[in-house]
């Protein structure tokens, strides 16, 4: 349980300190002003008693103001700037203002409920921006996200990537012909292909946009990219979603142009898409349904596929 629930039903006991210690000084200033007029000091000593007591009186009003109401309005406003500058290192107030069971913890803690609301509806945002709505799969935001920080690692580490890129074969004939909500039905069911195959936690599986994928495999040789790509593609055609107006298959199939970039040879996304689209464009020349693979460093040539996949490209 939170601090900031239990906190929050307690009776606020400000107003009732300080009420006490208004009738309290009062009382007290009465009782001493009256005693000094009463006593038989001369004039000149009694003005000089009354006029200590009063300053004396005032500055001890004053001094509790400050430590009860202005030093925490100050430390609350100074929590509040250094929210605005974006410091997030202060996301939670300190227990000294929070802990507080008078108005000004019940103000700290409305304060902080506001900050964590704020937190968590920031988090959704920034979530719902980087996920595709309709596949639930990432998308071109969180792929530039994570590629700043894979790559640099993948250069480190001289480890191999690997880039596929896929487009679903005559989507616009499914589409005209099934409608768009049945397109869209079918874009679920290949992210859901997508997802079983590529389940490592450096994957990066992203919707790119319309019915094109991709998929960023870190430290995959080239044949094993291969071996995976048509994998799913075969997974996909095996789901054996009807396609009647496709002129190259009763189902709905895919193109997957893979390219592989080395290690040591420090990977450029924007090189390795361009790399990947024309094995994709090459597919799609070659009647479709089919997978094909390239090194970056020789980008017209296709790696010839692992043995045993050439019986299931057939
Ligand atoms: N249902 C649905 N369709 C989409 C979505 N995004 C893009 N599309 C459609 O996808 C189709 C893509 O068509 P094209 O780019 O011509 O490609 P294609 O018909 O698949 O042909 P090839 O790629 O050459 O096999 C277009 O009709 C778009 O309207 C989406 O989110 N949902």
């Amino acid at each position: 349980m939170s601090i900031i629930s239990t906190q929050g039903k307690q009776p606020l006991t400000f107003k009732r300190q300080w009420v006490r210690l208004s009738v309290l000084a009062c009382v007290t200033t009465i009782l001493l002003s009256w005693g000094i007029g009463a006593s038989h000091w001369p004039w000149f000593i009694q003005a000089i008693a009354l006029s200590l007591l009063i300053p004396l009186g005032v500055g001890c009003v004053l001094v509790r103001i400050d430590r009860d109401l202005l030093s925490p309005m100050r430390r609350l406003s100074e929590h509040a700037r250094r929210l605005h500058e974006g410091d997030n290192t202060h996301l939670m107030m300190t227990t000294y203002l929070t802990e507080r069971s008078d108005e000004v913890g019940e103000l700290a803690r409305q304060f902080q409920h506001l900050v964590e609301d704020l937190k968590i509806h920031n988090a959704q945002l920034l979530e719902q921006s980087l996920v595709d709505p309709l596949t639930k799969l990432g998308n071109r935001r969180m792929l530039e996200n994570r590629l700043d920080v894979a790559l640099p690692l993948t250069r480190r580490l001289d480890c191999t990537v690997s880039v596929l890129m896929m487009d679903v074969d005559h989507f616009k004939l499914y589409n005209d012909h099934y409608g768009h909500p049945a397109g869209d039905q079918c874009l679920v069911q290949i992210s859901g292909v997508l997802r079983d195959t590529f389940r490592r936690e450096t994957d990066i599986v992203v919707r790119l946009g319309g019915e094109e994928f991709l998929v960023l495999l870190i430290d995959t040789p080239s044949q094993e990219a291969w071996r995976l790509a048509d994998a799913m593609r075969g997974m996909i055609q095996a789901m054996g979603i009807p396609h009647e107006y496709s002129p190259t298959a009763e189902v709905v199939t895919v193109s997957v142009g893979v390219v592989t970039s080395p290690p040591g040879v420090g990977a450029d996304i924007d090189d390795m898409i361009a790399c990947a689209d024309e094995a994709l464009y090459a597919c799609k020349a070659q009647g479709r349904n089919t997978t094909q693979a390239r090194m970056l460093s020789s980008p017209t040539e296709a790696i010839e596929p692992p043995a045993e996949a050439i019986d299931t490209q057939d």
